[in-house]
Parts: structure tokens; C-alpha cells; sequence
């Protein structure tokens, strides 16, 4: 495919970027795609295994002369990268990013770029609980969605050449606005996580009474709570504090009707648990039948990269 891009500058070099950088460069969708990580380490790391064309040693480098820079650092990090990077910019521009939350890095970002420069800000549904340099893949963003969420007025034809490089990666692209995007994924996302994390904690307590028998006879499901429970822990203390009242809308909700089914089962009320996992049964047949099950996605290879750095900083 003929390039979308000229340069394609991705600020952060982990799991995000990393996997951009491999699908842009399998599909010849970028001239030139240059990289930027804030530790040294990770810059050594990227330049040893060539995940990109050209590692820089400064944020301002990289997006000399790029007309796509992608911002793929953890949330609470977007503000003070866009202040460093906004004199460096070249007119006419687009800036996007890829993090879980939409409104607050639209709000931190959005006041430090300059006249001139598009800002489409995004967020792919497609991760998994590595991170770092080595933990990208290609095939990451197959058959999954992509949210774009442009504040109105932006250029609609920056959003379109956007989607069209997203498109090649091959993901499905949907505009959503950005408040409804936090709630929807505070649903979907960030409130399931806090769960799995509080599930692994309890279970962690419990070791100590029960010596290790916890992890040795976990069943599939508390298997499936510990792989979520040891995602990177910058990433997702920055998701919680940045979705804030999402996070704490849903949790409230969540709560009310945990205590309902504590009731039931104190009281023997099988009816009532029976009914409410009918309903939430016929949630997940409905999901698979309009066939979005995306609970065990075709990564198109059956593990991320051997040695993927696990929720670790650099
Ligand atoms: N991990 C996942 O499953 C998904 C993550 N996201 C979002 O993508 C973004 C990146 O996440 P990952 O790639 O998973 O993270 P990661 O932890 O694999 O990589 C983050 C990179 O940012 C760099 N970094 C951190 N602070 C920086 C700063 N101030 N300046 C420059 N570089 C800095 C780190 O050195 C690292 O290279 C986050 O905002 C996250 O919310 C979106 C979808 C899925
Ligand atoms: O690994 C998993 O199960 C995920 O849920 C990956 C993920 C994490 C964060 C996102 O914003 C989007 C996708």
C-alpha cells in the first residue's frame, strides 16, 4: 500500500507504539517512522531489536517534521509530553493519541498545541496485560475497534487520513464523543479491571490462611483476574485518577447490586439468582452471536513476544 504519512514520530515505545510501528511498517504505511521514549533504556532496547526506522534522544527530535505524532505514553503523562513537544511541531500536523481515557487528555493536551495542528484524539480496544518495547505485535489491532473522538470543528480531513492508516493496521474505526467514551469504557474496561485486581488482592490475603492453595487450585476464572491483574500499574493508577467519576459511577452501581446478590444468597433466594445469570447469560450469548466476542481475540500468533516486559517500568 502507497504511504498514508511521510513520518509517522511515536512518543512512548511500548506495547501501543511498538505494535503501530510493526503493523505501519508490514503494510509500508509511513516513509519513515520515528520513535521516543522518556528512559534510555527503552531507547536502547527499541534501537537493539529495530522497532522503528530511527530512535531519537528527545520528544522535540522526533516530531521534527512529522505530519502524524502518535502519543503512546500513559495518561497522566499526555499534558507535560504535549507541552514539550507543541514549539516543535510542524504546521499543519496531526496529533493524536492512544489512551484508555479521552476527556482528560483532551483536556491536558488540547491547550499546549499550536494553531494549525490537528488534534484527533483515539483509543484502540486492542492490548493485552504486557507492556513495554518487546511486548508490541503486528497483528494487534486485527478485528478490533478503534475509537477516534475529534472535538467539533476538527478538520475532517485529518480525521479521514487517520482512519484510513487505522484502517490498514486493520482495525474497525468508530467516532464517539469523548464523555460517552469514558463512560462506555469505565463499563467495558476500567471498572472490570479494578475488579480483577481487587479479586487477585483478596485471594493474596487469603494465601497466607490457606498456604498457596489459592493459586495452585485456581480455576480458570481467577486465572483470567490474575492475567488482568498484572497489567502495568502506572497505566492503570493514571486510568483511574483520569476517569474519575466514570469509574466511580459505575463502581457505585456495582456495588448496589453486589449487596443485592450478598441478600439472595444469605436468605436462600434461588429464584432470584437464577433469574439475574439467565439475564446475564443471555448477555454473552447475544455478544457472541452478533459475533463481537473479542474475549479470546486471533492475535494471529499464540503468545506476545518471549521475554515481553510484564508490568514493568522502565
Ligand atoms: N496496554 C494496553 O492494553 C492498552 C493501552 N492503551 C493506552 O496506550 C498508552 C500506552 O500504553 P502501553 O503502550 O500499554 O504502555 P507501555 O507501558 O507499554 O509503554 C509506555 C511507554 O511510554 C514511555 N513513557 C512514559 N512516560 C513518558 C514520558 N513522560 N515521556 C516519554 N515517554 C514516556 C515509557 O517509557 C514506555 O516506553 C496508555 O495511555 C494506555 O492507556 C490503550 C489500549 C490498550
Ligand atoms: O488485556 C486485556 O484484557 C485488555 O483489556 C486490554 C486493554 C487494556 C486497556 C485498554 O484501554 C484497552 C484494552
Amino acid at each position: 500500500m502507497a504511504a498514508l504519512y511521510d513520518r509517522v514520530a511515536l512518543i512512548g515505545l511500548g506495547l501501543i507504539a511498538g505494535s503501530m510501528s510493526l503493523a505501519m511498517r508490514e503494510a509500508g504505511l509511513a516513509r519513515e517512522v520515528v520513535g521516543y521514549a522518556r528512559s534510555g533504556a527503552t531507547r536502547d532496547t527499541a534501537r537493539e531489536i529495530g522497532l522503528v526506522d530511527r530512535v531519537t534522544d528527545s520528544a522535540a527530535d522526533a516530531v521534527k517534521g512529522a505530519d502524524l505524532v502518535v502519543l503512546a505514553v500513559p495518561v497522566g503523562a499526555m499534558g507535560e509530553v504535549a507541552a514539550e513537544i507543541a514549539p516543535h511541531l510542524a504546521p499543519g500536523a496531526t496529533v493524536t493519541d492512544v489512551g484508555s481515557v479521552k476527556q482528560a487528555v483532551i483536556e491536558a493536551v488540547g491547550p499546549h498545541l499550536p494553531e494549525g495542528v490537528h488534534f484527533v484524539p483515539g483509543h484502540p480496544l486492542a492490548g493485552t496485560e504486557h507492556s513495554g518495547p518487546r511486548a508490541g505485535f503486528a497483528a494487534l489491532f486485527r478485528n478490533r475497534w478503534w475509537l477516534l473522538t475529534p472535538p467539533e470543528g476538527t478538520d475532517p480531513e485529518a480525521v479521514a487520513r487517520l482512519a484510513a492508516l487505522i484502517r490498514a493496521m486493520g482495525a474497525n474505526v468508530e467516532e464517539m464523543d469523548a464523555p460517552h467514551h469514558d463512560l462506555v469504557l469505565a463499563v467495558t474496561s476500567h471498572t472490570p479491571h479494578l475488579i480483577a485486581y481487587t479479586m487477585v488482592g483478596v485471594a493474596d490475603h487469603l494465601k497466607r490462611v490457606t498456604e498457596s492453595e489459592v493459586i495452585k487450585y485456581s480455576a480458570a476464572g481467577f486465572r483470567d483476574f490474575t492475567r488482568i491483574a498484572a497489567s502495568d500499574p502506572t497505566m492503570w493508577r493514571d486510568v483511574f485518577l483520569q476517569n474519575k467519576e466514570a469509574v466511580l459511577d459505575i463502581l457505585g452501581r456495582f456495588t448496589e447490586e453486589l449487596f443485592v446478590l450478598q441478600r439472595a444468597i444469605r436468605m436462600g433466594d434461588g429464584p432470584h439468582l437464577h433469574d439475574y445469570f439467565t439475564r446475564t447469560r443471555a448477555i454473552r450469548r447475544g455478544i457472541i452471536e452478533a459475533g463481537q466476542d473479542t474475549a479470546a481475540p486471533d492475535f494471529g500468533r499464540s503468545l506476545p513476544a518471549a521475554g515481553a516486559d510484564v508490568a514493568k517500568k522502565p
